[in-house]
C-alpha cells in the first residue's frame, strides 16, 4: 500500500508541476503530505491552515485531475487539517510504542496562553490550570463538557502541553475515544497486541481522552476503558476527559463508569459572550499577523455565537480572500464569509416567532399567553426565558424585542434577561432548561 501511495503521489506531483505556476507548486503543493489510501480515499495532510484554504479554493481540482490521471481506480481526496490527528482508519497498523505518540498528537498551538478566558469558561480554565500544576493531585479525573467548538480540546491539550513543559519525563497520552476504540478492536485479533495496548494505556502518567460520549453504547470498549481508568487512578495517574454533555446525560454509559467520572471535578464550557468572542477573534488574527478592523471583528462575532471553530473559519476565509485574491477586508466580504459558516444555531431565521413557539411548547403554554400581560409564575418565567433566548439568537435591540413581545418597554426586557442570567448562575435547573431549549431551537426541521 505504501509503495502504491508514493508512486501515485510522485507521479501526480510531476503532472502538477506542469499544471500550476512554479510559485504555487513550491509554496502550496510540494509541502503537502499524502498520509495513506483507505477504501478509495486518498488522505492528504495540510501543513498549515493557510494551505488548507488555498488548496481548497485554488488547487483541489488540479490535484484531483492529476491523481485521476495516474491511478487505476477512482480516488476521492480528503484534506486533513494540520491539527487533526491521522484518521483512525489509517492507524490500524500503528505500533503501540508509547513515547513518540504524545509528540504527534498534542497540538503545540493549544496552550493556556493562546486560550482566551471569559465568564463562559473561567471555571474550566481554572480547573485545567490546577490540574496542569498538580497532576493527579488537584482533580482526578477532570471532566470537561460543552457544545461543539467551544474549546474543550484546546483546554485539555493546554494541560498536556504544560505538563510536558514542566515534567518532561512524564508520559502523556492524548487520544479520542474513537481512536481508543479502534485500537482496542485491532487488539482483539492478537494477544501480543492486547499486551502492548494495555501497556500503552495503563502505564502512562497522564491520559487525556477526548469525546468520551462516543463509547456510550460500545460495551466492550467501555469495559476496557473502565479497567484502564481503574489502573491509572489506583496508581495515582491523572485522567482528563472531555464530552459534549455531562456524565449523567450520556445515555448507555455504565453506571460504574458514570460514577467514576464524578469522583473528580466536572466543569462545563458555555458558549462565550460577545466580548469574549471578539477577544478570541482578535487573538487569532494577531497570531496570524492579520489586520482586521474592530468593526468587522464585532460584526463577525455578533453573527456567529455558538461555535468558535466557525468564528475561526470566517477569519481564515477572509485571510484567503485577502492573501490570494488581494481583496480588501470589507463588511461585504465578511458577510459573504459568514454566510458560509452559519449553522442552524446561528441561523438568522431563528426569529422571535419561532423562539416563542419553542418556549411555549416547552412550558406547555401558548405563544399568546407569553405575549399577554398574565403574571402567573410559570408564564412570567417562560416570558423571561423567551426574552433571554431572543437576545441570544437574534440581533434585535432591546426596544425591538419589547415591541415584538407585546409592546413592552426596553427596561422590562432588560430586567427579564438579567433575571435569567442571574438564575443561570445560581440555579442548575435554569441552566438545564436553557440548554434543552437551545437544543430544541437548533434541531428544528
Ligand atoms: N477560549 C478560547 N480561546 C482561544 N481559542 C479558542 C477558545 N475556545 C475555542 N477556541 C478555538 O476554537 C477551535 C475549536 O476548539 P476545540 O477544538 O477545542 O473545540 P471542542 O470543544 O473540542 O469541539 P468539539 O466538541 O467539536 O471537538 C480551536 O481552534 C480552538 O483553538
Amino acid at each position: 500500500m505504501k509503495a502504491q501511495l508514493s508512486s501515485i503521489w510522485n507521479s501526480s506531483l510531476k503532472l502538477l508541476k506542469e499544471a500550476v505556476s512554479e510559485t504555487s507548486y513550491e509554496h502550496w503543493i510540494e509541502p503537502l503530505k499524502p498520509l495513506g489510501i483507505h477504501e478509495g480515499v486518498l488522505y492528504i495532510k495540510m501543513p498549515t491552515e493557510v494551505h488548507l484554504e488555498i488548496i481548497k479554493s485554488m488547487h483541489l481540482d488540479h490535484i484531483q485531475e492529476a491523481v485521476n490521471a495516474v491511478s487505476d481506480s477512482d480516488l476521492r481526496l480528503e484534506l486533513v487539517d494540520y491539527n487533526e490527528p491521522v484518521p483512525a482508519c489509517l492507524e490500524y497498523n500503528v505500533s503501540y510504542n508509547t513515547r513518540s505518540d504524545d509528540a504527534v498528537t498534542l497540538n503545540p498551538k493549544y496552550t493556556f496562553s493562546s486560550f482566551v478566558v471569559g465568564e463562559s469558561n473561567r471555571l474550566a480554565h481554572a480547573a485545567a490550570k490546577a490540574v496542569s500544576e498538580r497532576p493527579a493531585d488537584a482533580f482526578n479525573p477532570l471532566f470537561v463538557y460543552g457544545g461543539p467548538g467551544l474549546g474543550k480540546t484546546h483546554l485539555v491539550h493546554a494541560i498536556g502541553n504544560k505538563i510536558k513543559e514542566t515534567r518532561p519525563d512524564y508520559n502523556i497520552l492524548y487520544v479520542t475515544s474513537e481512536k481508543f476504540m479502534n485500537e482496542f478492536i485491532s487488539t482483539i485479533i492478537s494477544e501480543n497486541s492486547t499486551i502492548e495496548f494495555r501497556n500503552k494505556y495503563r502505564t502512562c502518567d497522564v491520559l487525556i481522552i477526548d469525546d468520551i460520549q462516543f463509547i456510550s453504547n460500545k460495551d466492550q470498549t467501555q469495559v476496557e476503558f473502565f479497567h484502564t481508568f481503574n489502573a491509572l487512578h489506583e496508581s495515582n495517574k491523572q485522567i482528563i476527559i472531555t464530552s459534549d454533555r455531562p456524565p449523567k446525560e450520556i445515555k448507555e454509559l455504565e453506571e460504574r463508569m458514570r460514577n467514576r467520572f464524578e469522583w473528580g471535578l466536572i466543569v462545563d464550557i458555555k458558549p462565550p459572550d460577545l466580548e469574549t468572542r471578539v477577544a478570541i477573534l482578535k487573538k487569532k488574527a494577531s497570531e496570524e499577523n492579520f489586520a482586521v478592523s474592530d468593526d468587522i471583528m464585532f460584526y463577525i462575532a455578533e453573527h456567529l455565537k455558538s461555535n468558535i471553530r466557525n468564528l475561526e473559519g470566517v477569519l481564515k476565509r477572509l485571510m484567503a480572500y485577502n492573501v490570494l485574491m488581494g481583496k480588501p477586508i470589507t463588511m461585504e466580504l465578511a458577510d459573504e464569509a459568514i454566510k458560509e459558516f452559519l449553522n442552524n444555531s446561528d441561523d438568522p431565521h431563528i426569529n422571535t416567532e419561532y423562539i416563542l413557539s419553542v418556549v411555549a411548547n416547552y412550558f406547555n403554554v401558548t405563544s399568546d399567553e407569553i405575549l399577554s400581560s398574565k403574571r402567573t409564575q410559570e408564564i412570567a418565567y417562560a416570558r423571561h426565558i423567551a426574552m433571554y433566548l431572543i437576545r441570544e439568537f437574534t440581533n434585535l435591540s432591546l426596544p425591538k424585542i419589547g415591541k415584538e413581545l407585546g409592546g413592552r418597554n426596553h427596561a422590562t426586557i432588560l430586567n427579564g434577561i438579567n433575571n435569567i442570567k442571574a438564575s443561570i448562575e445560581k440555579n442548575e435547573d435554569t441552566r438545564k432548561i436553557i440548554d434543552e431549549l437551545v437544543k430544541n431551537l437548533e434541531n428544528r426541521e
